[in-house]
């Protein structure tokens, strides 16, 4: 087993910190979900791990670093570029020769071959997040970070993707930002929530994830991340 990815520290935006010091472990081969309010610092864990500039100071260390994967909040897709060519970016920036089958194998499951050839000026919102998952999938990397990356996604769609997700990162240590409780008690291993007090971890659903959207144990932890994200919400 891999040793854990593990962040800890503080960060402070302004000479403000955003939150006290924390230590965020990534579970080894499992995947791990972060929730919490806008602008507590997710993103910026994110970028910290993937050894990225923030936008302030990092007072602590990252430990067991790895090589990852990103899929940021941004889609960041080359506007020159076909979908096919923006999902098999990493291997072209490496000077490599992407892997063609598994390359139309991904486009074709993240439902992309019909739009392979256009370029992302011409694809929706959610086309375009699934060319960037499309992108990230074709990267082989230990430790897998994504940044709320099924947001911009319908119901059916989002679904699909998290199974596609879940099977073609197997094995891999995944962090993944969500705003949505469903989400992470469907996907995670385990779960933190990130507030301004702090990092607390939260109960998981005792079944192996992904769930069933149906799962009761699912459902249950949804609902009480959902109350554990709205204390202290006057009304
Ligand atoms: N490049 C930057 N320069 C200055 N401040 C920044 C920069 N990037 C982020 N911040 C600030 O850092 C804080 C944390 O941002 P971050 O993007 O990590 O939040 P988040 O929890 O991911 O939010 P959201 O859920 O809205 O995506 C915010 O107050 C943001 O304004």
């Amino acid at each position: 087993m891999t040793a854990a990815v593990t962040v800890a520290g503080q960060v402070r935006i302004d000479g403000r910190a955003l939150f006290p010091p924390i230590r965020l472990q990534l579970a080894p081969g499992l995947w791990t979900a972060l929730l919490g309010p806008s602008g507590v610092g997710k993103s910026t864990l994110l970028r910290l791990i993937a050894g990225l500039p923030i936008g302030g100071v990092f007072e602590g260390r990252v430990e067991n670093r790895q090589p990852v994967a990103l899929m940021a909040q941004d889609p960041g897709l080359l506007p020159w570029l076909t979908a096919r060519q923006n999902a098999a970016l990493g291997a072209r920036l490496r000077g490599e020769r992407p892997d063609a089958a598994r390359l139309e194998a991904i486009l074709h499951r993240t439902g992309l071959a019909d739009h392979a050839g256009k370029l992302p000026a011409v694809l929706s919102g959610g086309q375009r997040q699934r060319v960037a998952l499309a992108r990230t999938l074709m990267e082989d990397r230990p430790v897998v970070l994504l940044d709320e990356p099924f947001a911009a996604l319908d119901a059916r769609m989002r679904m699909a993707m998290q199974d596609l997700a879940a099977a073609v990162l197997a094995g891999r240590s995944v962090l993944m930002v969500t705003h949505d409780p469903a989400e992470a008690a469907r996907l995670a291993d385990r779960i933190f929530l990130l507030t301004e007090d702090g990092l607390t971890e939260e109960p998981v659903p005792d079944t192996s994830p992904p769930r069933r959207a149906a799962d009761p144990g699912a459902f249950a932890c949804q609902a009480a991340l959902l109350a554990r994200m709205i204390e202290g919400v006057p009304g």
